[in-house]
C-alpha cells in the first residue's frame, strides 16, 4: 500500500493535470505512432491506455499509425528487397500488397488493444470513405511506385466516428482519382489529418527522445524549435533520416494551424501524458517564430 507521502504525490500530480485537462476539453488531438516504439508490446499497451485516458477524460485523440518496420518484416520474410528514397519506401505492386496487408493487421490489433481497455475505436485507412486522396509522389522527379502525395483528406468519417464516440485508428493508405490504390508515409497521413480535422495537438511517438543539433550529443536535444531554426536545421543539414520528413511535417502542420506540435520518444513509458500533463513536458515542441509554449 503507498505511503501517505506517495498518496500525496499522487494527488499533487492530478492537480497539476487540471489545467491541461480543462484546456484540451473536447478538442481534437492526434497521435502519430510509429517507430520502434511500435515493436514492444509493453510500450504498445502503454501508449494504448495513454490515449484511451486522454479520451476517457474529455479530448478527442485520433491514432495515425506508422508500422514501417513490421512491413519490412514481412517483405523479408518473403524474401523481398525493400529500399528508401527520401525516407519513403519504393512502392512496386507486390510491396503495395503487402504493405497494405500489415498495415491492416497493425490497424485491427490497435483496435483491439482500445477496445479492451472499454473505450470504442474503429479501424480504417484512408481508402474507407475516400478519406485520404492522393497523386503519385516523385521526389526530385525519380518515379518509386505506388508512394501518395496527399492532395486532400475528407474528414466526413473521421467526423462520425468522433460524434460516435470511437477513437479513429487510421493506416496510411490512399486513393487515387483511379482507385489505385497507394502507400503513404504515417507522418504525411497523420500531418494532413490533423490540419484537415482542425487538431489542437498534433504529437509524433518516435524511437529517438526529439531533436537534436546532433544526434550522437545527447546535450543537444532541443526542446523548443521555432519555425526559423527548424528551417535553418533543415538547410545547414542537421535533420537526417526518418527525422527531416518529419520534421517538415511539423513545420507545414504549425504552418497550417495546428497549434501544438510535438516529438516525442515513444519508447518512454507514457510519455503522452507527461507530455500532456505536465508543466515540464518532454521531447521537442515546435512552435512559430513568435509562439510560445504551453507547458513552461
Ligand atoms: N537531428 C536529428 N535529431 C533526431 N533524430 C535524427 C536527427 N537526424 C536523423 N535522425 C534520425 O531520425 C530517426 C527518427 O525517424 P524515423 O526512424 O523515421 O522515425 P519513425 O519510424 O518513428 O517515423 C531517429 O531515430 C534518428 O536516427
Ligand atoms: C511511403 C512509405 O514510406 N510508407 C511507409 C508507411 C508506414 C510508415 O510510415 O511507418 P512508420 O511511421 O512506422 O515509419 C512504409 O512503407 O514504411
Amino acid at each position: 500500500m503507498d505511503t501517505m507521502e506517495q498518496v500525496m504525490i499522487k494527488a499533487q500530480t492530478l492537480i497539476e493535470a487540471l489545467p491541461y485537462i480543462q484546456k484540451f476539453n473536447n478538442k481534437k488531438v492526434v497521435v502519430k505512432y510509429g517507430g520502434s516504439a511500435m515493436l514492444d508490446e509493453n510500450l504498445q499497451a502503454n501508449v494504448i491506455k495513454d490515449v484511451a485516458l486522454l479520451k476517457l477524460i474529455g479530448m478527442k485523440p485520433i491514432i495515425v499509425h506508422g508500422g514501417g518496420k513490421e512491413i519490412s518484416k514481412w517483405l523479408n520474410k518473403v524474401g523481398k528487397e525493400t529500399t528508401f528514397v527520401e525516407g519513403l519506401r519504393v512502392t512496386d505492386e507486390e510491396t503495395m500488397e503487402i504493405a497494405e496487408m500489415v498495415l491492416n493487421k497493425v490497424n485491427k490489433h490497435l483496435v483491439q488493444m482500445v477496445e479492451q481497455i472499454g473505450v470504442k475505436a474503429v479501424g480504417m485507412c484512408g481508402k474507407d470513405g475516400a478519406t485520404i486522396k492522393v497523386n503519385k509522389k516523385m521526389p526530385n522527379g525519380n518515379d518509386i511506385g505506388f508512394v501518395g502525395d496527399i492532395k486532400e483528406v475528407n474528414t466526413g468519417l473521421i467526423d462520425t466516428l468522433i460524434e460516435n464516440d470511437f477513437i479513429p485508428v487510421i493506416a496510411p493508405i490512399g486513393i487515387d482519382d483511379n482507385f489505385q490504390t497507394y502507400n503513404i508515409n504515417a507522418d504525411d497521413a497523420a500531418c494532413a489529418v490533423a490540419q484537415a480535422i482542425g487538431a489542437e495537438k498534433l504529437a509524433f511517438l518516435t524511437d529517438i527522445e526529439g531533436v537534436y543539433t546532433n544526434p550522437d550529443d545527447k546535450d543537444t536535444l532541443i526542446s523548443v524549435l521555432t519555425l526559423n531554426h527548424a528551417d535553418e536545421l533543415i538547410n545547414d543539414g542537421f535533420i537526417g533520416g526518418g527525422m527531416l520528413p518529419k520534421l517538415k511535417n511539423c513545420i507545414d502542420a504549425v504552418r497550417n494551424g495546428v497549434a501544438r506540435v510535438h516529438i516525442l520518444d515513444g519508447r518512454r513509458e507514457h510519455c503522452l501524458l507527461l507530455e500532456f500533463f505536465t508543466n515540464r513536458g518532454i521531447g521537442t515542441a515546435i512552435i512559430d517564430n513568435e509562439g510560445w509554449l504551453e507547458n513552461e
